[in-house]
């Protein structure tokens, strides 16, 4: 089975804006609202790929109540932990010239709602895969993630992890099956500025060296770039088509690679099928359905 975990699940309040200006009164020619956060993303996109997860995470008040509603509407699982008090949050993404994203703090988790999500984890099994995406709520400290692993050492679990900076440092030495840093979050996980493809490719290997097994790199309309545990290294532009919306495209790309790995274990064909996920929600308005990502699919060369 496949388990996501959102720590900070969202509403995606995505707005159009085409002369957006800051300090001004803008008014928008278009609104819609999404359940969103990371791991919620992965789930909707793997169902829409004809898999089954268990979307997990911590929702409050009356938009948790509606971000579940939103993700249940796509037919997937949720075993969301509810909180008493606050609000989950409603991130803005105003699509203008540039996409700009004001992501919220989110609320409050206290210490024995943490306790049921361990417990909830504490059921997974051999051969089970964990996704843990995204960031989390202020409140909670920077080794959040890496608590859950050390509890779950003793099982054989694949883990996939999208995050970034200390949060997804702290986990390396549990040898993620797969992380996926965009070009910024590589830069600033690496410490410095990468130039071209030689020294993304070097800044993964000493990822590598620090537990991660497989390292999917977005680079947006560019493509991406895959280290993989077996010394291969696979590069492929994006494919070409009318960007829509990019919200979830890195998070549709981690559902795809999973997708196209569990077909018959091949590292080439996970990274197709993530590079067309990815694109095949950028081209869309919604997160990528599985006929779109076919369709994407064979239009790709190799
Ligand atoms: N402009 C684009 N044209 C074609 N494909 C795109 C474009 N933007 C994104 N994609 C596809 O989606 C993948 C992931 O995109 P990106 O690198 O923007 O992820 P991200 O930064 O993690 O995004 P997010 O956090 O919004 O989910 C890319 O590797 C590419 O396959
Ligand atoms: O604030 P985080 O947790 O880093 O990211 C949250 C978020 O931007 O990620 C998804 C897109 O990847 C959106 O659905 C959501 O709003």
């Amino acid at each position: 089975m496949i388990y996501t975990v959102t720590f900070n699940p969202a509403l995606d309040y995505i707005t159009d804006v085409p002369d957006f200006r800051e300090g001004e009164i803008n008014r928008s020619c278009g609104e819609k609202i999404l359940s969103g956060g990371k791991g919620i993303n992965v789930s909707i996109v793997l169902k829409n790929l004809g898999l089954e997860s268990t979307a997990l995470g911590f929702i409050a008040g009356f938009t948790g109540d509606e971000i579940e509603r939103g993700v249940r509407s796509f037919g997937c699982n949720t075993d969301f932990i509810k909180l008493n008090s606050g609000l989950s949050r409603i991130n803005l993404k105003i699509r203008s010239k540039h996409e700009t994203a004001v992501n919220g703090g989110g609320p409050l988790i206290p210490r024995e709602k943490i306790d049921e999500l361990f417990s909830q984890l504490s059921g997974l099994s051999d051969g089970d895969i964990l996704v843990l995406a995204g960031s989390i709520p202020p409140s909670l400290p920077a080794d959040t993630y890496e608590t859950i692993l050390e509890r779950l050492q003793e099982k054989k679990i694949r883990i996939v992890v999208d995050a970034t900076g200390q949060l997804l440092l702290n986990v390396l030495k549990f040898r993620p099956f797969l992380i996926k840093p965009n070009r910024e979050e590589l830069e600033e996980l690496s410490g410095r500025v990468l130039k071209g493809e030689k020294e993304i490719i070097l800044a993964c290997k000493d990822l590598q060296a620090l537990g991660a097994c497989n390292i999917l790199v977005s680079l947006g309309g560019d493509g991406a770039i895959l280290v993989s545990e077996t010394g291969g290294v696979y590069q492929s532009a994006a494919p070409r088509g009318k960007v829509v919306n990019t919200v979830g495209a890195g998070d549709s790309m981690v559902a795809g690679f999973l997708a196209g790995y569990l077909r018959n274990k091949s590292l080439p064909e996970a990274f197709r099928t993530g590079i067309a996920a990815g694109s095949a929600s950028a081209f869309s308005e919604n997160l990528a359905t599985g006929k779109e990502v076919s369709a994407l699919l064979k239009t790709m060369k190799g």
